[in-house]
């Protein structure tokens, strides 16, 4: 029998637990989450209900006769999963279904083949037929079937009597005492088990902590040996390089001179930038600091104001007031700022070439190599040492060869660099224009006459013009000048000299007196230089040909020429560091060299568009002459370009035109000259030299002068001090002894 009513009331209960699950389902649809962690939500929805359903459950439990203890039960929902999963809402009238199992507490009065599970459904045909098949539970009233309400009336056990004893008001405290300590209970063993999880977790995350914190230091070790392995190995490159570097350029005479000089304490301090002390000539020693923001720039980023001011602080270096306005300012725009230090490499031989740089402070050396043809070894010597205001690698951007020379920063040097599109759009054309200048003095020259266009270019391409203070030595010696023919373009302040070293036999130098007097007449043609202005690098001043011509004729050495200034273009473009003429005789006759055998005879001059032992160059013969400066503007050509470049008539012609100048005269009437002058001065004595001497000091400004005077030979045997010798074709000849 079923009570319809308790049935009816557990299907209210069991709709509602549906509700309230249908709606927990719904909330989390309604989060959005996966089909999987709703029916993990689902478990927990259905243990809510279940929950809600214990209460109920325990409140009809009450009513039976016999008592039992709810000890546990689910409840689930057949189609809840389904619904989950698909997301529909569930009906009120869908099936539930509720386990519950529970306890007899008074097992006297428990029926027979009782069961202690029961499971209940909503659907009213399967409750029914649970109902009616199930083995314990359910409800048959005992005395009125509709209407009662009475607790004892309404629940019979089948099979069983009902005894209508009263119920124990303490089950519930002690049901409801129980399901609070099992509930406790199951919260503590949760949390428990919560704990438990939490202190597995916490260990191994301490375990992986004290992994790690045990790991960093292994990782900062070896970490460490890496960064000194790689340290070392960059090391060990960066020595190779070196070392490299270091065969590839070694260092020159020049070089290690100048490095003595530096290691030298006492001569460090005054080896100073001299441009630094300069008042006017260079506001600015350094690159500024403004100017190196802006050359730090992209060329697009510097504005018109930028560049006026980088133009402005550019302005007086010698090799940018060469280009005209519109290409110096667009240098200003593409160059860059390099500062290289003290001993590194700028560009090197053989490399191709990217850049053309400007020095704006410090110097460097420019190294070559030279072949010794007698030892057939290769030399690097240092061609040049160039300052603030030069430049230096165009050669490679114009001609698209490899670079030529090595260049190697002499101390803490700041370039101003610029690349290679940039100098090929703007630059060659003052290049073009240097070269026409070549082109056109070479023309000049009757040696060049029958010379074709082509060839006179391949030339001069790399022929230099050079400037030349006075009393500098620009060939030392004439038989080991290989490499260049010297082709005096101007002469500053008349004329250059050509110096005949002779050597005397030991039977003609044994005299002390001899020997006092060679020298005084040598730092005598070293102090006739010292009062004119050219002679402190003012190299504004040239003589006309016309002037130096009159003079001659004139005989007056006293005139001073006239002046005018040296045209830009020819302004110097590199210039050597060479010895000084007086220096020179110094250091021989400190040696000895000087005093025992050795007289150098002013032999020639040089004026504009002579060429300096031009014989030797076409006929070599082995003699030995010096050429010394007395400031002038020279173009040096290749004498390897020359040849190269000759054709057979164009040689036939030079040495045609070589024998009819004969300039410098040839050996043998300088040998003549020579045998002349150490035969007077052999008779000369110590005291006629210093008595003669003393009245010329107080007679003349200049020690002795040297007379030039055509076809008469003024040398006086015994007393002489200037001897003047003239051989026909020889414009001009000096010979200078006592
Ligand atoms: N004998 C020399 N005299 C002056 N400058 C030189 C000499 N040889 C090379 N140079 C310069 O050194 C540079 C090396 O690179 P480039 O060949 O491009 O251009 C060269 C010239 O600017």
């Amino acid at each position: 029998m079923i009570d319809l009513e308790l049935s009816r009331e557990l299907d209210e209960r069991g709709a509602r637990a549906a509700a309230v699950l249908y709606s927990w389902t719904r909330m989390a649809m309604k989060s959005k989450k996966t089909a999987k962690t709703l029916l993990k939500r689902q478990d927990r929805l259905e243990g809510a209900a279940l929950c809600w359903l214990k209460d109920e459950a325990l409140r009809w439990t009450q009513r039976i006769s016999w008592r039992i203890m709810l000890t546990g039960g689910t409840v689930t929902c057949a189609e809840t999963t389904s619904c989950v999963r698909s997301g529909k809402p569930l009906s009120d009238t869908q099936t539930w279904r509720m386990k519950i199992s529970w306890k007899i507490l008074d097992a006297e009065n428990a029926p027979l083949g009782y069961s202690e599970d029961e499971v209940f459904y909503n659907d009213p045909s399967a409750s029914l037929r649970r109902t009616a098949s199930a083995g314990p539970v359910l409800v048959r009233p005992t005395s009125s079937m509709k209407g009662s309400t009475a607790p004892e009336n309404l629940l019979e056990l089948r099979g069983s009597e009902y005894t209508g004893e009263p119920l124990d008001c303490d089950l519930t405290a002690a049901i409801r005492k129980q399901s609070a300590k099992r509930r406790i209970k199951r919260i503590m063993e949760a949390e428990k088990e919560r704990a438990e999880q939490e202190r597995i977790e916490e260990e191994q995350r301490l375990k992986e902590e004290r992994r790690r914190r045990s790991d960093t230091p292994y990782e900062a070790s070896t970490k460490f040996r890496w960064a000194t392995r790689v340290v070392i190995v960059l090391g060990r490159v960066l020595r190779a390089l070196v070392s490299y570097s270091a065969d590839m350029i070694p260092e020159t005479a020049t070089q290690r001179s100048f490095r003595t000089l530096r290691d030298n304490s006492e001569v460090k301090e005054i080896l100073f930038n001299k441009s630094l002390y300069q008042r006017g000539k260079s506001q600015y020693a350094y690159v500024p600091e403004w100017a190196k923001k802006i050359l730090m720039k992209s060329a697009m980023e510097r504005s018109e104001n930028e560049l006026s001011q980088l133009h402005s602080m550019l302005k007086g270096l010698t090799s940018y007031d060469k280009f005209t306005y519109r290409i110096q300012l667009a240098m200003c725009r593409a160059m860059t700022y390099l500062k290289v230090e003290h001993p590194r490499v700028v560009l090197r031989k053989g490399h191709i070439g990217v850049s053309f740089y400007f020095i704006f402070s410090g110097s460097v050396f420019v190294n070559v190599e030279e072949l010794l043809t007698k030892t057939g070894h290769v030399m690097w010597h240092t061609a040049i040492t160039l300052n603030r205001g030069d430049s230096f690698g165009e050669l490679a951007l114009l001609r698209n060869i490899k670079r030529t020379a090595s260049v190697v920063v002499r101390e803490d040097t700041e370039l101003l660099v610029v690349e290679k599109n940039v100098f090929s759009k703007t630059c060659p054309r003052i290049f073009d224009k240097e070269l026409a200048d070549k082109i056109q003095f070479c023309k000049s020259l009757t040696l060049f006459e029958q010379w074709t266009d082509d060839a006179l270019k391949n030339v001069c391409f790399e022929a230099q013009i050079q400037e030349w203070k006075a009393n500098k030595i620009i060939v030392k010696d004439s038989s080991k000048e290989l490499e260049w023919i010297y082709l005096c373009m101007q002469s500053i302040n008349r004329l250059n000299i050509i110096i005949y070293r002779a050597t005397m036999s030991e039977s003609e130098s044994d005299s002390e007196d001899e020997v006092t007097g060679a020298e005084k007449i040598l730092e005598a043609m070293e102090l006739s230089y010292k009062d004119e202005p050219h002679a402190k690098g003012d190299t504004s001043y040239i003589v006309n040909e016309e002037d130096e011509e009159d003079e001659d004729e004139d005989g007056t050495e006293e005139k001073l020429p006239e002046i005018e200034i040296v045209p830009t273009e020819l302004e110097r473009r590199d210039k050597r560091v060479s010895e000084n003429f007086t220096e020179l005789i110094k250091s021989e006759s400190k040696t000895g060299k000087l005093n025992k055998d050795v007289v150098y005879l002013n032999i020639a001059s040089m004026k504009s568009g002579d060429i300096f032992d031009v014989s030797e160059v076409l006929r070599p013969t082995g003699r030995t002459l010096m050429l010394v400066s007395k400031g002038a503007v020279l173009l040096r050509i290749k004498r390897h370009d020359f040849f190269r470049y000759s054709t057979k008539q164009t040689l036939r012609q030079a040495r045609k035109v070589v024998e009819e100048l004969d300039y410098p005269p040839r050996r043998s009437s300088i040998a003549h000259t020579t045998s002349a002058v150490f035969g007077t001065v052999k008779k000369c004595t110590a005291s006629i030299y210093r008595e003669r001497r003393t009245r010329e000091v107080l007679t003349s400004r200049n020690l002795i002068r040297t007379e030039h005077a055509r076809g008469k030979e003024t040398a006086d045997t015994g007393s002489c001090c200037s001897l003047s010798v003239e051989t026909g074709k020889i414009r001009s000849i000096s010979v200078i002894c006592v």
